[in-house]
């Protein structure tokens, strides 16, 4: 019988020459790399393990993960150990890089559908076979899809999977709030129920919108507006004016999976035989049409990069020279919630004033209805206003459209007073670019954090959009937590995904109950503190859609 010799990547370090940077997330940096026994070109993931300290858990998962599967659309790790304080991921090199960068570089526009049908093809095969397996991937999305030089597409990133088949505290990790904002299915936002594989379907539907027009939907939003968009909106889809080049088939793929409610959304298996991937070609395709001629990938990321940093600049200069009042009091909004100033300043600045709505006495009256009628109740309330808009509704003409701004301010003023059961965390934001990236921390006992008087930490705006919601907040009386506060380990953070279980919002702290969140729609562990923790968050959001309209 004749043996393949299994090809052994070493352990240590020494064995790498590490390269040029060829990409960056939130939580680690890849390198291109040599393999010197082996001779081969390999990329390495460094992470910063004193950095992850918080996350251990999810690394070790990315880990695991990486090493067990075997499949040709997923990225398999060939190796992983720890060097000083950093751990390396050794995997191989996608020449290619990212979907999402090869749009940055050459296509802002998005591609054409020939080539969205094979890309989506590859990574829905991968899908059907986590799904099997039983995972959830949780972070499907054009950057966390890769090519190799010969067109070949892997789904990357494991960082934030859940096994359907854990129980106990693992299984409890799939009642979390993971995921990134934009591509987060409405039931990974709400937290009712939990979710399952079809978050995924969500996500891919997502990540078809974000290849055909090079940016996912909301993306130029910050992530808790994103949130509730998601929630209020009717499904984004494509538009049959806007997107007259795209074919019925792929029209009708989107609005497959991005239906509301899960149970009505296809598995990835029964999706892999929709009609729209008769348009699926070979992979060598992919090689021809969107990889020839471009740069190499270390070339790409370092442009891409320096064109960031260009904007940031230049959003700072825009944002200096602005109304220095306005300013003040974003700040301290803002470091109120331990933002990371510079990201949110320039997602701010990203927004163009097309996209900031008019207020017109019609949009009004409705905001009063809302006022009055979606948000009577509380975690009821939430999903019948997603049921409300969700999967009978017409697609949204502006596909980025935030229907009414108003709509959106008016129903939150009513949150204080009939507390949301779904939104039923404290959130510590920390923006990133393109109003995807944040933090999220979770208190367990409001008591036990340095109380702040919301007055205070928010001053007397007796005007604009914020006004209801100060009202309401000063009527309240609640006392918001320190950002500072770890205690009990409660506080679970995550940069690049939010993070929050449900189970540790129980006074008893984590538990091992197997059965889902402790927390249940009917049996709120503690309003008041739900009422008190989700205002600032959502004064937060309003401010920034204050210093949007101030910086244009
Ligand atoms: N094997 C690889 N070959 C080439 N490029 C890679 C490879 N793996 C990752 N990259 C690049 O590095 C980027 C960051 O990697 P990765 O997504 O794994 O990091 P992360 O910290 O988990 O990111 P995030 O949390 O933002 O998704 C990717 O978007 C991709 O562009």
């Amino acid at each position: 019988m004749e043996h393949v010799l299994e090809k052994r990547f070493p352990l240590n370090a020494e064995d790498y020459k590490l390269y040029e940077e060829v990409g960056e997330g939130v939580s680690a940096s890849v390198y291109r790399a040599l393999c010197v026994p082996l001779n081969e070109i390999v990329a390495i993931k460094v992470l910063d393990l004193e950095k992850c300290n918080n996350d251990l858990d999810g690394i070790r998962r990315e880990v695991q993960t990486m090493s067990l599967i075997d499949h040709p659309n997923v990225l398999q790790a060939h190796c992983s150990f720890t060097t000083g304080h950093n751990l390396w991921v050794v995997m191989p090199y996608m020449a290619g890089g990212s979907c999402l960068h090869i749009m940055k570089s050459a296509y802002p526009e998005g591609f054409e559908e020939p080539v969205i049908a094979t890309l989506l093809h590859e990574v829905l095969k991968a899908l059907v076979y986590l799904h099997a397996h039983g995972h959830i991937h949780r972070d499907v999305k054009a950057g966390n899809i890769l090519l190799d030089s010969n067109g070949a597409v892997k789904l990357a990133d494991f960082g934030v999977s859940a096994c359907m088949f854990d129980t106990g505290d693992r299984q409890r990790s799939r009642n979390t709030f993971v995921g990134t904002p934009c591509w987060m299915a409405p039931e990974v936002m709400q937290q009712l129920h939990g979710y399952d594989f079809k978050a995924d379907i969500w996500s891919f539907g997502i990540t078809a919108l974000e290849l055909a027009h090079g940016h996912a939907p909301f993306s130029k939003y910050p992530p808790m507006k994103v949130l509730l968009m998601t929630l209020q909106n009717a499904p984004p889809g494509l538009d049959y004016e806007r997107d007259k080049r795209f074919s019925k088939a792929f029209k009708e793929l989107v609005a497959t999976c991005l239906v509301k409610d899960p149970k009505k959304r296809p598995s990835s298996e029964k999706l892999l035989k929709h009609h729209f991937f008769r348009h699926a070609r070979a992979s060598k395709y992919l090689a021809r049409t969107i990889l020839d001629g471009l740069a190499p990938l270390g070339d790409r990321f370092r442009s891409l990069k320096a064109k960031e940093a260009d904007l940031l600049v230049q959003n700072k200069a825009l944002y200096e020279d602005k109304d220095q009042l306005s300013q003040k009091e974003y700040i301290r909004g803002i470091s109120a919630w331990n933002f990371n100033l510079e990201d949110l300043k320039s997602q701010a600045a990203l927004i163009q004033d097309d996209d900031i709505p008019n207020v017109d006495e019609p949009q009004k009256d409705k905001k009063e209805k809302v006022r009055s009628d979606d948000f009577r109740d509380s975690a009821e309330t939430l999903s019948s206003v997603t049921a409300n808009h969700s999967d009978d509704a017409p697609t949204q003409n502006k596909e980025d459209g935030f229907n009414n701004l108003q709509d959106l301010e008016g129903s939150l003023a009513s949150f204080p007073s009939k507390p949301l059961q779904a939104l039923k965390y404290v959130y510590l934001l920390r923006g990133n670019t393109a109003g995807c990236m944040l933090e999220i921390g979770l208190f367990d006992d409001v008591n036990n954090n340095s109380p702040r008087d919301l007055d205070h930490d928010y001053g007397n705006e007796s005007s604009g959009p914020s006004s209801s919601l100060q009202q309401n907040a000063n009527n309240q009386q609640k006392k918001f937590p320190s950002v500072d506060d770890t205690s009990d380990g409660a506080f679970v953070q995550r940069r690049g995904r939010f993070k929050v279980t449900s189970a540790d919002l129980s006074p008893m702290g984590p538990s091992n109950n197997a059965s889902g969140p402790v927390v249940s729609p009917t049996s709120p562990p503690n309003q008041n503190f739900v009422a008190g923790a989700i205002l600032p968050s959502l004064q937060c959001i309003l401010q920034q859609n204050g210093l949007q309209r101030v910086l244009f």
